[in-house]
């Protein structure tokens, strides 16, 4: 059984599961004092956590008119936190944001973030975690829990999804009562945001054969490459950690405007590449990108709606999106990379996580690479 197969597709019910509790969750956490005196708002996180922050940055900006950083946690923590304007109380509000509630580098994002003097709110699905200990406000937002056979592992997908929509809803709640949306606008993206479950669906339904067909037919790649911008340059980062997790083959997220500058000059000549855009203000350049990885021979893929026929045109294989607004499109567009990831793995007969073998351990959250016990600043701080 592939079980990320099974979470992918577990999606769209997940909406229907969450939806009602998030929105209610999301008026408690942002409170109306809050929401108006905030000047900007810092979102940071690790891996799957730091792309999230990357997928809605855009979405705080547009919706809610909140100057928006989205940090990894450590450049928050260690370089970014002493450094936030002195402009008052209430006024820099740092999301931090982690399922387990246990990465170390997080929890010292949040308490040097509370130190600097910035409101600082936890996002984790594990109550009563390290993070939510560290914060002054705890957004909980978990996927009910998933069926899978015992000591399976396998790259989430779930939780993911939740943080995308509970950041989403953030975003619309800033903007209705900083006066950004009117009401009426508000509940019109509240509601494109319940319909995400059809979007979602339709998505699984369109990508998934060809998702595994092309998983079967380049079984010979050892690289893969995912190209995004704006609000899809974080879906771009995910793409590649699915397949990093999944299978193991090495992937990378990029810019498609960086692409051109770095991934253009790569010596192998097939290397997949997967452009992914919502056909939004990345598009012109998203275009003009795949013609020149075409060009020099790349296996050219397009993660884009119906309406993206001229990338269409130049790939290879075309992985449709459903056409929601840019600024939510990272929902669905984050399905084709997954869905690549997890026919990967079973088409090569790679573990996931490879095991957790050749000295890698599953206990403490990554053994000995500590990423729940690593030294925190208060420790090495010279
Ligand atoms: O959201 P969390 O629990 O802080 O985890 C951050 C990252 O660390 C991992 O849990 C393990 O590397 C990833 O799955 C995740 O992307």
């Amino acid at each position: 059984m592939n079980t990320m197969l099974a979470q992918i597709k577990s999606l769209p019910k997940l909406v229907d599961e969450i939806y009602p509790s998030l929105n209610e969750t999301v008026r408690q956490v942002l409170d109306h004092e809050l929401c108006l005196s905030v000047k900007r708002l810092f979102l940071v996180g690790c891996g799957d956590s730091h792309h999230v922050a990357l997928n809605t940055e855009y979405a705080f900006e547009a919706l809610a008119g909140v100057p928006t950083e989205p940090m990894t946690a450590m450049q928050y923590a260690r370089y970014g936190a002493g450094f936030m304007p002195s402009t008052g109380p209430l006024t820099n509000l740092l999301i931090g944001i982690s399922v387990s509630g246990a990465v170390a580098r997080t929890v010292e994002a949040l308490r040097m973030g509370r130190q600097c003097g910035a409101v600082t709110i936890a996002l984790t699905a594990t109550e009563g975690s390290r993070v939510t200990q560290e914060a002054e406000r705890t957004f909980l937002a978990a996927a009910p829990s998933f069926e899978e056979p015992p000591g399976t592992a396998t790259p989430g997908v779930r939780s993911f999804f939740v943080n995308q929509l509970a950041l989403l809803l953030s975003a619309v709640r800033l903007g209705e009562v900083r006066g950004r949306l009117t009401l009426s606008e508000a509940e019109t993206w509240r509601s494109q945001i319940r319909r995400l479950n059809e979007a979602v669906d339709w998505t699984i339904e369109q990508s998934e054969s060809q998702a595994r067909e092309l998983a079967e037919a380049w079984k010979d790649a050892n690289e893969f490459v995912f190209v995004g911008a704006g609000p899809n340059f974080g879906t771009a980062l995910f793409s590649a950690a699915k397949i990093l997790e999944a299978s193991g083959d090495s992937a990378l997220g990029q810019d498609a405007e960086e692409w051109g500058h770095l991934q253009y000059f790569a010596r192998t000549a097939e290397t997949p590449t997967f452009f992914i855009t919502a056909c939004g203000r990345d598009y012109s350049r998203t275009v003009e990108a795949a013609t020149a990885a075409k060009a020099i021979g790349r296996r050219v893929v397009a993660i884009a709606p119906n309406k993206a026929t001229e990338l269409v045109g130049l790939s290879r294989y075309h992985l449709p999106i459903a056409e929601v607004p840019e600024v939510l499109s990272p929902v669905v567009a984050a399905i084709p990379g997954e869905l690549v990831a997890a026919y990967r793995s079973e088409v090569i007969g790679e573990p996931f996580f490879r095991g957790f073998g050749g000295g890698r351990s599953i206990e403490g959250g990554g053994g000995i690479s500590r990423i729940r016990t690593s030294d925190t600043w208060e420790v090495w701080q010279p």
